[in-house]
Parts: C-alpha cells; structure tokens; sequence
C-alpha cells in the first residue's frame, strides 16, 4: 500500500497523516477515491511539469504517490472504460486551492489528449485566465478568489480526444461592482486596465488610477506587481495608497502584465481589436459611471434629486462610452417609470422621482447590471469558441465555492451555502447511501454507517413554501419589504427543525439581530444566522423601466446586445423593474437542478481541497482549522464507511468484456464471475483485499494500484494479465498432476490397503463368532471386501482421473461452492 492511501481511518490518523506528509511537501492524500489536497501555498511547479503529466498517464491510482493528475487520469479511464462521462467536484473553503486544482485537471486532460483538438486546446486553456480578470478579486481570503461557481466540460469524441468544452457559470458576486470592504478589491479587470491599458487606450476610456474611481476608491486601490512591473509604472496610473505603501505582492499576479496577458488571450479565443474595444469601452464605463452621484434637489418640491455638478463630466463620460445621449442618461436615473393601473387613465405612463439614496440604488444597479451582462458575454464567448460537434462523452469540474460563514451573512452566503446543502447531499447519497445499498444488494456483510439527511434543510428552501419561494413572493406585492419578508419566513417555515429566530444563535452578534430581521439556518456544516435587509434587491437583478428603455435605445451596438442576448435566451421580452426574467433566486434553483442532473449521470470523483491556515503562508499547519474543514466536507463520516467499506469495484461482466478479446480458447468458456477469480489467484492478490459480491468484484480501501492493475484497458496491459492467468493455469496443472502422480504412487505402496485388508479378516473373525445376526453380519462384511477389491484393483490399474484431482487440489481442501466445483475445470 501506498503510505498516501490510508488504511486504519479516524479523525485523529486522518489528521496526522495530513500532517505529516504536509511537512514533507506531500500535499495530496487517498481517502478511498477521495483526494485531500492541502494548500501548499508555495511554488510547487516540479510537480506538474510535462514530466509528471507523462509519468500519470494511463498509471493505476495508487501506484504514484497521490496527486490531483492521478485523479484526472482515473476519470479519463472511467470515461473510456465504462463509457461514462465523468465529473470531478472540487470543494474547499475560498483560498483552499479550488481553482488551482480545477487548471490542474484541465491541463493534465488537454495536455495528454488534446493535441489534435489544435487551436481548441490553447482556447481552452486560455479560458481561464480570461475568466479570472472578469470574475476574480481579491479578498482577504484569498488574493485569486472566484466570485462566481462553475462547471467546466472537457468533451471527447469516440476515439477519446479532446474536441471542446463547455463553461456553465453559476452567481458571479454583484455586490463587489459596486462596493468592497476596505481590504478587498473590485474585479481584477478594473485594475489591470487602469495599470495596464497602452497610453492611447487609457485616453480615449479616460482611465487613471484606482483612487479616483468611486467603486474602486473604498476597498484596496494597490495594484499587484512584481519587481519589473513595480519600477516601470507611471506614477499617474497609481493610487496614494500604492506610492506610500508599494505594491501588493503574489507571485501569480501582475495587474500590468495581467492585461496584456488578457487582451493575447481573448484574442486567442478569436476576438478581433474591435471587440476587445467593446470590451474595454464597457469596463470603463461601468467605472465612469459609479462617479455619477447625486444630491437632493432643492428646486424640486416632489423631494427629488440631481447629479451633483462636481459629478457631471463623469455622467458626460459614462453616456459617451455607454453611447447614451447624457441628459437622457440623466434624466434615467433620477426617475423611474411607472405605469398606472388604477383610475381614470389606466395605463398612463408616468415619472417618479428618485430620492437621492434611490438615484444611487438605480445607478448601481445599472453597473451591476452592465457588468453582470458583460460577464455572461465573456463566458459566451469563450464557449463558442471551444464548440464541439461529435462530443461522444465528457469530463466536467466542478469549482463553486465551498460552505460560507462571517458575521454578516446574506443573499450571496445563503445561495452559496443552499448550492452546498445540495452537493453535500449528492457527497452522502454518491458516497455513503447507494454505498451501503450496493454492499447490502452484493452481500457484503458490511456494518451501516448512519448520517445525518440534509433534505428538510433543502426542502426549507427550495419547495414551494419555502424561503426562496417567499422571497419571490414577496418581490410581487405592492410595497415588498424585508421585515414583512422576514415575518413570513418565520410564519411560513417556523415548523422546520432547520429555521430559528436570530436569538437562538451561539454567536452574540447574532443574538442582537432582531426577529424581522433575520433568520437562522441550521446547515449540514453548522447554524448561519442571515441579515434579510438587503435579500429583495439582490433577488432581483431587472432593472428600472427608465433604465432598460435607456439601453435599448443605445448607439453602442455591442452594449445593445449584452441586453438584447438575456431577453433571447430567455424567450421573451422582460417585463421591465419586475421579475418576469426570473428572479436571481429561481434561476439559481433552476441551475443547480440542472447541474445535479448532470452529476447524477455521470461517474464522480471527489477532491476535498483544505486550506492549511488563514495567514496564506508556506508550513503553517493548523490542526484545529483543518480538523473542522475535514468534518464540515463530511470526510469523517466517509473515514468510518471505508473503514469497512470496499470503494472500488467492477462488475464481472465488464471485466470480462474487456479481457474477451485477448483470451485463448480454454479461457474464453469460463462465466465473467469464475474468470475474475482465476484473475485474482493468477495475481496471487490476498483474499482480504478484495470480496466477491453477487454481481462485482469489490476491493478494499487502499487497495487501488491492485484494482488498477486489472482494470487498466490498454491492449497491453490486458495481454500480459492474459498471459499470466495462462502461466498460473499452466503452473497450476502442473502441480495437480504432480499431485495427482504422487498419489498414486503413494497409494500403490501403502500400508493402508494392508491394514484395511487386516480389519477386514478380524471383522470377518469376530462376526463368525457371533451368536446374534451372524449371517446378516457376515453378509455386510463380504460386501465390503467385495467393494474394497475393486477400488484397490482400479486404483492401481490406472491413475486418477483429472476432475477427481480437481475436487481435492494440494492445499484447497474439498470444495462444495459453484466456483469450487467450477474450479475442476482446469
Ligand atoms: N497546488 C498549489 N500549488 C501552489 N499554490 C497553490 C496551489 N493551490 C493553491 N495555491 C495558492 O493558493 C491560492 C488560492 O488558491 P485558489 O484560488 O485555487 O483557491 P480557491 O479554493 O479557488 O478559492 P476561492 O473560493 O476564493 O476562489 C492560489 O492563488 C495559489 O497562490
């Protein structure tokens, strides 16, 4: 076994094996199938060089140390043998090392089959750090975080080569457009572009530095830069911050060289210079347009705003780059259409004056909208480029973040943490419920592990009825409020053992929030208190009549389509401000329905990813951290099952399907079940490794190289096990007959005929002496002469014959079971 694979599983060795190999830069470990990667948090670039992606392929898991290519290539070997897509998921805590592994994979599959996709393996490969600038940020978690989830498809044709992919996105975090926590920083774009952009460029999207930007001015305004970066940027292109305290520091970020690496990579994936204007033109604008603020209006007796004047080049920028007439952005912002339903004129259209904290809402909401929208375009984009048109099967990864937990929680945490509940309860159905099933419809014998259910926490909120179902509820009546909102939940869904009032929390700051504000929810990884007052607008991503108007009558063609795209997708024209598109909520829960489809029919592998400590520093190992992410993934309940449990298997059939073709004539007879035993015994496999069930062939945790061995489908490998099984028959004859000549020869010189002869002529003796049934006696006893005379005589005229070998060969005693009996075959 390898010392990667864990054999004797609890919390406590579980951890210490971690532990262990962590300090010796072995940060991948086995439990079962399962991958725990610990975050190294240091350059380990010799261990996925070209080097080590040749040396996996096509190895069985197991017989290399434990590594994330290892877990590629076994997907890419279940695909091709049970002709089964495949799909990774990767979870962990943000900055546990979710996307790393997730390029890992990527690479390892496009690298050893995607040579002759040509062109489409560099686009797919370059899809990522495109998604990177639009989608990722940095947080104090992590300076890389994703802000959105996805699940990207590698699809292969028959011959098993790579031919395309597909990327579905899932919830990128709108809230961060706007604003950020004074740490954290927006969308890495906006800084790549204001520290990269070429001088012509920043002029004509009028770009400077971060600071002067209202959506990038409150969080982090230093950019990341390496030594050369650092000494080459212009002074105008810096933030304060960034001059007085220097640059940040991450050896897989450069926001400069980023934006050059992003304008060759969309390029790759075949846009021209023009698009990538757009692109940049929309970036800007979104930027240019968070200037825009607003001030009450003294002049207007309707208690309505205005731009303030020192904001007014920034509305003529915006509306030029939005390609927007300015008074009519103007006027867009500061009101908001309504319609009438009631009274005399029904249907007049009329305008309602925003508020100063209104106009700010609608314009942020436009931001978040545009770049929402531009996001969805990048992701589009990127998907046609990498099309495919004879995708036979596919390998899919999962990278969404993982459960979500801070003193303020809201709609982002609740959605996150709603997707978690799902995916843990897909982890307990792959991994622990239709594992026992399987070992009580085999016969295993194998003792139940009990877990907790998580449905009642789903169905709290995805059935009708539930939390997501109130909140689109409440988005529909006339004055939607968050306190009426919160008051229904804990109406509507007070019976759920998973809700409780705020005030039932642990955690103090919780307690204090009150009853209509927010609600406590009790996950499968522990209780999340959320704060409600801002769940409505964040369900709800439409935007103003006024606004929507304002875009489809824009002269920016390519902004026009952002828009124009959603309403095709969708089928239908949006009914404006109201959720006819659906609301974010729903169509998270429609998404996440259908990615469980997709799980559910294919084979999964599972990678746990740990972040090793919050400090994001090389060898710091903290237990307790770790301990608690290792039970929150549900590891250590898996620990108990595979303790005696048998995670691979295959079923006879198909092993033997597969070793059909190479088997000689002798072979080829046998039931799949007996050849799979006459497999095992010709590789002298311990019968404690591996059970025979009613349909498969399972083997014990730890024992994958084993598994492997057998289940590896080149042509080679299947040849030689072939032979073997052949010189293990050959070899095994050959004891038998040696026995078997052994025995006769014995049995010829023995000096039991002599002595059975001997108690024949006393049992005659004492029976003539006899004065009760005498001749029935004697009778009895002539028989028996009479039968032993004719064993002796056959025995010695001739051997025994070979099936009466079988049935008692050297060292197997007398075999009354099907195989046994089969056994005498040989
Ligand atoms: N295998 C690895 N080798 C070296 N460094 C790594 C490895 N995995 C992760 N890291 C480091 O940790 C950082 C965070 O990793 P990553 O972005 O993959 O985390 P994540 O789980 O995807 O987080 P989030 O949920 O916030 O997106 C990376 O930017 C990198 O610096």
């Amino acid at each position: 076994m390898h010392e990667g694979a864990l054999m004797n599983l609890n919390e406590a060795t579980l951890l210490n094996n971690v532990r262990l190999r962590y300090g010796r830069d072995a940060i991948y470990t086995y439990v079962a199938n399962i991958l725990l990667a610990v975050n190294p948090y240091k350059d380990m670039r010799q261990l996925y060089s070209s080097e080590v992606i040749k040396k996996y392929q096509g190895k069985s898991l197991g017989t290399l140390p434990p590594h994330v290519f290892a877990i590629a290539d076994k997907a890419f070997r279940d695909m091709k043998v049970l002709k089964q897509s495949q799909s990774v998921v990767v979870s962990g805590e943000s900055g546990a090392g979710k996307t790393e592994s997730t390029k890992y994979i990527l690479r390892y599959l496009c690298k050893s089959w995607g040579s002759a996709a040509g062109e489409i393996e560099a686009r797919i490969l370059q899809a990522n750090p495109i998604l990177e600038s639009f989608g990722n940020a940095k947080t104090t978690r992590n300076n890389n975080s994703s802000r959105f989830g996805k699940f990207i498809e590698i699809h292969f044709n028959d011959r098993m080569s790579v031919v395309g992919g597909y990327i579905s996105h899932y919830l990128l975090e709108r809230s961060r457009i706007v604003g950020q926590s004074r740490e954290e920083r927006n969308y890495h774009i906006f800084y790549q572009i204001c520290a990269g952009a070429p001088d012509s460029l920043r002029k004509q999207l009028r770009l400077s530095s971060p600071d002067h930007f209202q959506y990038t001015r409150l969080g982090c305004t230093q950019y990341f830069a390496d030594k050369e970066s650092k000494q080459s940027m212009n002074a105008d292109r810096q933030s304060a911050d960034h001059r007085k305290k220097g640059p940040l520091s991450d050896p897989n970020l450069d926001d400069a060289k980023d934006f050059a690496r992003l304008d060759k990579a969309l390029a790759t994936i075949g846009l021209g210079e023009k698009q990538r204007l757009d692109i940049y033109t929309t970036v800007a604008a979104v930027l240019h347009l968070g200037n825009v603020a607003f001030e009450d209006n003294p002049e207007d007796r309707k208690g309505g705003c205005m731009v303030s004047p020192s904001s007014e080049q920034s509305l003529a920028t915006a509306a030029a780059l939005l390609g927007v007439d300015p008074d009519e952005l103007n006027q867009a912002l500061l009101a908001r259409v309504m319609q009438t339903s009631k009274g005399g004129a029904k249907g007049t259209v009329i305008m309602v004056p925003l508020k100063t904290h209104e106009a700010h809402s609608a314009r942020d909401a436009l931001a978040k909208g545009i770049y929402s929208r531009l996001f969805d375009y990048i992701v589009s984009v990127i998907n046609q480029s990498i099309p495919f048109s004879s995708s036979s099967y596919y390998i899919g990864v999962l990278d969404i973040a993982g459960f979500e937990y801070f003193t303020v929680n809201s709609f982002e945490q609740f959605c996150i943490n709603y997707c978690n509940e799902k995916l843990q309860q897909f982890f307990n159905q792959r991994i622990l419920r239709d594992e026992q099933e399987l070992y009580e419809r085999e016969g295993l014998g194998v003792k139940k592990i009990s877990y907790v259910d998580n449905q009642d926490a789903i169905d709290l909120i995805e059935t009708k009825g539930g939390i997501l179902y109130l909140l689109d509820e409440e988005s529909k009546l006339p004055r939607p409020s968050a306190v009426h909102f919160t008051q229904s939940v804990h109406s509507g869904c007070g019976g759920s053992f998973r809700l409780a009032l705020p005030r039932k929390s642990k955690l103090r700051d919780h307690r204090e929030i009150r009853d209509d504000e927010g609600f406590l929810v009790r996950h499968f990884a522990g209780a999340v208190c959320y704060q409600t007052d801002k769940f409505l607008e964040k369900n709800n991503d439409a935007l103003h009549g006024s606004l929507e108007g304002l875009i489809h009558e824009s002269r920016n063609s390519f902004l026009q389509g952002l828009f124009a795209s959603q309403a095709a997708t969708n089928g239908k024209a949006p009914a404006r401000g109201k959720l006819a598109l659906g609301s974010v909520g729903s169509k998270f829960k429609q998404q996440l329905s259908d990615l469980m489809d997709k799980l559910n029919s294919t084979g999964t592998n599972f990678i746990r990813c740990i972040k090793p400590n919050p400090k994001m520093v090389d060898r710091l190992f903290e237990g307790g951290q770790i301990l608690s992410q290792l039970q929150c993934s549900g590891m250590t309940t898996v620990l108990q099952l595979m303790q005696q449990g048998y995670p691979s298997r295959a079923p006879f059939n198909e092993l033997y399907a597969m070793y059909k073709k190479y088997l000689p004539k002798e072979l080829a007879r046998l039931d799949p079940r007996l050849f799979c035993k006459l497999l095992l015994r010709a590789l002298g496999l311990n019968e404690h490794d591996f059970k025979f069930g009613m349909t498969k062939l399972f083997f014990r945790p730890g024992k994958f190289a084993e598994f492997d061995q057998i289940m590896k489908s080149d042509p080679e490998n299947l040849a030689a096990l072939v032979a073997r099984v052949r010189k293990w028959l050959v070899v095994s004859r050959w004891k038998k007959a040696i026995w078997c000549a052994y025995s006769v020869i014995k049995l010829r010189k023995q000096d039991p005929v002599k002595g059975l002869q001997s108690t024949l002529t006393q049992m005659a003796d004492m029976v003539s002496k006899m004065k009760k049934d005498r001749e029935a006696s004697a009778k009895h006893v002539q028989q028996l002469q009479v039968s032993f005379e004719t064993v002796v005589k056959k025995i010695r005229s001739k051997p025994l014959t070979q099936p009466q070998v079988s049935r008692r060969p050297p060292g197997q005693g007398v075999g009354n079971s099907p195989e046994r009996r089969n056994f005498g075959l040989f």
